[in-house]
């Protein structure tokens, strides 16, 4: 098993080292794991004036899995946009064509007490938004700002190709088909054309997965849903814009945004790990952050790449044990936590657990 660590910028090497100590217990069992490590982002901007060096994407591109952390920040902000630590991102997901983007949100119920969460709304939560990674608004051309002031214009272009939303809806089905056959692909066909097309080819898809029940939701109603009465879906399908919004919301129905983990996948099985959470410039360095959804997005690597479902579940096993312990970052404090946890102080109850 090759990994690749890419930790990025603010948080990403304080929570990627936790990730990282976990590993290493496995190792120590004897699990052949390779790794190797490479800048990106603002430090790879910092260090080589481009935040995806060649060097970063080749070892991406050989790795069986990238273990990502986060990146950004307020020092890059003015940087035009393929200079931006961001593009390292896009851009690894682009050249990899890791499409397809899996953001579980699971209420754990050893975290019911966190202050944040609502348990009459979100317990026994389990949804898994599947989001397309490599089109969509995000990649369309053209793209730019023209003109010059007072009369400016900035302009981004919403493609899809019939190809891009067909392969991303399969993936779509067959995930509710692992899970509870209830598929609900998120649109906004009433306005944009780019998103007719999807509807269109979800419903030509449909009889090729009889036993899954599709149905459709505009996206403003979704983000409404979303708060009221979450438990009504299972797998929500959606495009990239859409699918970027919907996760971060969706994530405060697990306790905090760093409570959840993602994998971005090819066709093949090699994918990418990151907690769907960015750099969080406000808290970084001071060794606060919360790390599970760093080790958890380890926990899909082992179960979507290599297939060790065995180890995931050993890896969230781990992770509830913690929480069951009471251990709590500030993001998911309970209302009896008296002092929050450090990540580090997390990161050793996960590693004393596994
Ligand atoms: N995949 C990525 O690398 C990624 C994802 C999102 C944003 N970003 C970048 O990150 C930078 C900051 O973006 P932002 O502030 O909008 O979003 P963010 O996700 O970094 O932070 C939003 C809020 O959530 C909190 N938060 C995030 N992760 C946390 C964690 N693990 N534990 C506790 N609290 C956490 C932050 O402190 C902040 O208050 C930007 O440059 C943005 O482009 C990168
Ligand atoms: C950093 C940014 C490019 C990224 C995205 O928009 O996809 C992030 O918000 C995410 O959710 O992974
Ligand atoms: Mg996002």
């Amino acid at each position: 098993m090759k990994i690749a660590l890419l930790a990025g910028d603010g948080i990403g090497p304080e929570i990627l080292r936790e990730a990282v100590r976990v590993l290493d217990v496995l190792r120590g069992e004897g699990l052949k794991i390779e790794t190797e490590e490479a800048l990106v982002g603002g430090a790879a901007y910092d260090a080589h004036g481009d935040p995806l060096p060649e060097a970063t994407l080749k070892l991406a591109k050989q790795a069986d899995a990238v273990l990502f952390g986060a990146v950004g920040g307020p020092k890059y902000d003015t940087l035009v946009r393929n200079k931006r630590p961001e593009r390292a991102i896009l851009d690894l997901r682009k050249e990899c064509d890791f499409f397809a983007n899996l953001r579980p949100a699971t209420v754990f119920p050893e975290l019911a007490d966190a202050s944040s969460l609502k348990p009459e709304i979100v317990s026994g939560l389990d949804i898994m938004i599947v989001r397309e990674l490599t089109g969509d608004i995000y990649f369309g051309q053209p793209r730019g700002i023209t003109g010059d002031a007072p009369n400016r214009e900035g302009f981004n272009t919403m493609r899809y190709t019939e190809a891009q939303i067909t392969r991303i809806l399969h993936a779509g089905f067959k995930t509710a088909q692992a899970r509870g056959k209830r598929l609900c692909s998120v649109d906004k066909m009433n306005v944009l054309e780019t998103t007719q097309l999807w509807r269109d080819i979800a419903m030509e898809i449909a009889p090729q997965y009889p036993d899954v029940e599709l149905t459709h939701m505009l996206v403003d109603n979704c983000a409404m849903q979303l708060v009221r009465n979450p438990r009504q879906f299972d797998v929500v399908v959606t495009g990239n814009m859409f699918g970027d919004i919907l996760s971060d919301e969706a994530s405060m129905l697990t306790g905090s945004i760093g409570m959840l983990p993602s994998a971005s996948l090819d066709a093949n099985g090699k994918g990418l790990y990151e907690p769907i959470h960015g750099s969080a410039p406000d808290i970084a360095g001071k060794g606060i952050a919360n790390p599970l959804a760093q080790i958890l997005s380890m926990g899909m690597m082992f179960k979507y790449t290599f297939g060790r479902t065995d180890i995931s579940d050993r890896i969230e096993k781990a992770v509830r044990s913690a929480l069951a312990a009471g251990l709590r970052t500030a993001d998911i404090a309970s209302k009896t936590t008296k002092k929050p946890s450090t990540t580090s102080e997390i990161g050793t109850a996960v590693v004393k657990a596994i």
